[in-house]
């Protein structure tokens, strides 16, 4: 019995990762060529990338190897569900070292099937290498169906800013595992286990929307990406900020006894924690949306404000037309 990577050797690896993926009607070509084939009905197809390091996006005594399959997963086709397009394929990169033990590979695997099977998309190939640090790299791919990709440069004064997913809750479980809590159990899953809305993409392209991208480095630092591209400002009204019950319990639980500050605490979580993938959008004003899509902001013009929307100290995304005191993610700045 080989119980490490290094003992089952590479390609007796690769077989048995890719015997556990079935085809979509997407696939024509799966893994075991020099490239795979992937029908693109629409001829555009959306394509993108995303990293997960051993140690900075997730820690082996904190997640299974199940939930960082799931993870690799969600981050990815969270993407393509921004652009407005539908998943349909997925590459997956794993460097690994020799002394990884065959069953986390394998147990990778199965989430990284499983979240498949909740998005839609399909594994059609990848690549296996040695390295000191375990990192997966995936590639994700998308069809548009025809439509229009919604990219982050179509905002438009008056527009209204809505969301849909979770906010918050990932980042809960974050502190909550850096602390040693083992509960709430939703934020603990969220963290675990993103849930991006992935059908709501193309749903809001059909809506109208105007510009979209999915929270994974904190609210106010990604609509700041939106404000930069459409050349607007967006000011987020923090009463429309509502906690889920599972953020309240999990700021209480990491200390915050008075329940206005609970609020405060939790709204902090919502703009500024990330990795939720929730997906956030620009619509029309007069655009019907479904009541899963919370109204959060309003855009507004840039013109006449410093910097084009912001000086070095208030950004282009404002709370209650205050700047965000909190920031998101950013890998080097953090360390
Ligand atoms: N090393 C790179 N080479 C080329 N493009 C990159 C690189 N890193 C990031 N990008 C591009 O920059 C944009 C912003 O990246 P990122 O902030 O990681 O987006 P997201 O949060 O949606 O994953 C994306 O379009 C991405 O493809
Ligand atoms: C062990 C650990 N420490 C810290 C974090 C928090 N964290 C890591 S990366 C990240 C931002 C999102 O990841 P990124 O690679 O920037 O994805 P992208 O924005 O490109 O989608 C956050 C909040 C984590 N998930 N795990
Ligand atoms: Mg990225
Ligand atoms: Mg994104
Ligand atoms: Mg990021």
């Amino acid at each position: 019995m080989h119980n490490t990577i290094g003992g089952l050797g590479e390609f007796a690896l690769i077989t048995r990762v890719t015997s556990q993926f079935p085809p979509t009607d997407d696939v024509i070509l799966g893994p075991g060529d020099d490239a795979a084939v992937v029908a693109a009905p629409d001829g555009r197809t959306v394509a993108t990338t995303d990293l997960l390091v051993e140690g900075r996006h997730f820690r082996r005594e904190w997640s299974t190897a199940r939930d960082v399959g799931h993870r690799a997963v969600a981050q990815n086709f969270a993407d393509v569900a921004a652009m407005g397009a539908r998943p349909t394929g997925l590459l997956i990169g794993f460097a690994a070292p020799p002394d990884l033990p065959v069953a986390w590979a394998e147990e990778f695997t199965a989430g990284v099937r499983d979240e498949c099977a909740v998005a839609g998309g399909a594994v059609v190939g990848g690549d296996m290498v040695g390295s000191d640090t375990l990192t997966i790299a995936v590639t994700a791919l998308g069809d548009l169906q025809g439509r229009a990709p919604v990219r982050r440069d179509g905002a438009r004064a008056g527009d209204v800013i809505a969301y849909t997913g979770h906010l918050g809750l990932s980042a809960a479980g974050l502190a909550l595992l850096e602390r040693g809590i083992d509960g709430p159990a939703d934020c603990l899953s969220e963290h675990r286990r993103p849930s991006p809305p992935y059908a709501r993409g193309a749903e809001a392209a059909l809506l109208g929307a105007t510009a979209m991208l999915d929270v994974s480095d904190g609210l106010v630092q990604d609509l700041g990406h939106v404000c930069r591209a459409s050349g607007v400002r967006i000011d987020l009204d923090s009463a429309a900020l509502r906690p889920e019950p599972a953020l309240l319990e999990a700021v209480a639980v990491l200390g915050t006894e008075d329940p206005g500050e609970a609020a405060e605490a939790a709204r902090g979580l919502m703009v500024a924690g990330g990795e939720d993938h929730a997906l956030v959008a620009a619509f029309p004003p007069d655009a019907d949306l479904p009541g899963h899509w919370h109204r959060v902001g309003l855009v507004s013009d840039a013109a006449g404000t410093p910097d084009g929307g912001g000086g070095e100290h208030e950004g282009p995304v404002t709370v209650d037309g205050r700047a965000s005191r909190r920031e998101g993610w950013d890998h080097f700045r953090r360390g």
